[in-house]
């Protein structure tokens, strides 16, 4: 039985952890097996620092591939800049300890209806062009017994964002994940999302958006599909 591996690792960055190392495997006997993001078994043998200079040092190849002049004092530190980016920021979601710490609280007040999480702000880079893919996610689920912090789900979606994704993969690890920690199958996740390598190159379509959605336990019932649904359609006026 192949197990999760938790956040915080000692053997993160040794390499007796080679064998061990699976980001976001989540469960072994149901739907979320497999969506893992695939990695290399050395993926976290570099440090952070490491991981930089390296990349770095093959951005300013492309860069000089492309015949730009790094003396320039504009694109001089492009290549460091875009590394850091790169690890610190918008791919930082590839490592496991980067991972939001998760609160929840007991459901003293036995609240018993869906909680939806409406509107997150996502932005995430397409795996297959490393161009943004940005929209919203909408997430729901039923208490079984604990309440998750409010800014834990928007955590929850940022962190799995912040890696070279498909749509397709981002709603499962999201959906995963919060069956995971709210310890519910009752989870429903939708994105609503522009991808630029669709809108701003290839076929340059600025119209279309992609929507994917996961239902999962109660929410595979129509009548709770449509009310999770209906929420989203809400045009409440916030100030
Ligand atoms: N299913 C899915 N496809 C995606 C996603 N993001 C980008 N793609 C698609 O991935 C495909 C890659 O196709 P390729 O034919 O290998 O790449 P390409 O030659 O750049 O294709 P064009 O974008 O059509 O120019 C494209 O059709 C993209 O639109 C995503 O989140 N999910
Ligand atoms: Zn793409």
């Amino acid at each position: 039985m192949e197990k999760r591996i938790v956040e915080s690792d000692p053997l993160r960055n040794t390499p007796e952890s080679f064998n061990t190392l699976s980001v976001d495997e989540i469960g072994d006997d149901h739907l979320f097996k497999g969506i893992a993001t695939p990695m290399l078994p050395q993926a976290f043998l570099k440090t952070d620092e490491e991981k930089i200079a390296s990349i770095a040092g093959h951005f300013k190849a492309i860069m000089e591939t492309l015949g730009l002049d790094l003396s320039d004092d504009s694109l001089a530190g492009t290549p460091q800049r875009v590394a850091k980016m790169y690890v610190q920021e918008i791919f930082s979601g590839l490592d496991e300890r980067n991972k939001p710490k998760i609160a929840l609280f007991e459901n003293k007040y036995r609240y018993g209806q869906m909680l939806v999480e409406k509107n997150i702000t996502f932005y995430s880079n397409c795996e297959h062009h490393f161009v943004p893919i940005f929209g919203k996610v909408h997430v729901a689920y039923i208490s079984s017994g604990k309440v998750i912090g409010l800014s834990k789900l928007n955590r929850i979606v940022n962190y799995f964002a912040k890696r070279p994704q498909v749509q397709e993969r981002l709603t499962m690890q999201i959906a995963g994940e919060m069956e995971s920690v709210l310890n519910t199958k009752d989870i429903a996740v939708l994105i609503d999302a522009k991808h630029l390598c669709v809108s701003s190159r290839g076929i340059k379509d600025d119209n279309s958006a992609t929507i994917t959605a996961y239902y999962g336990g109660r929410f595979s019932d129509d009548a709770v599909k449509n009310e999770f649904l209906n929420y989203l359609n809400l045009n409440t006026t916030y100030v």
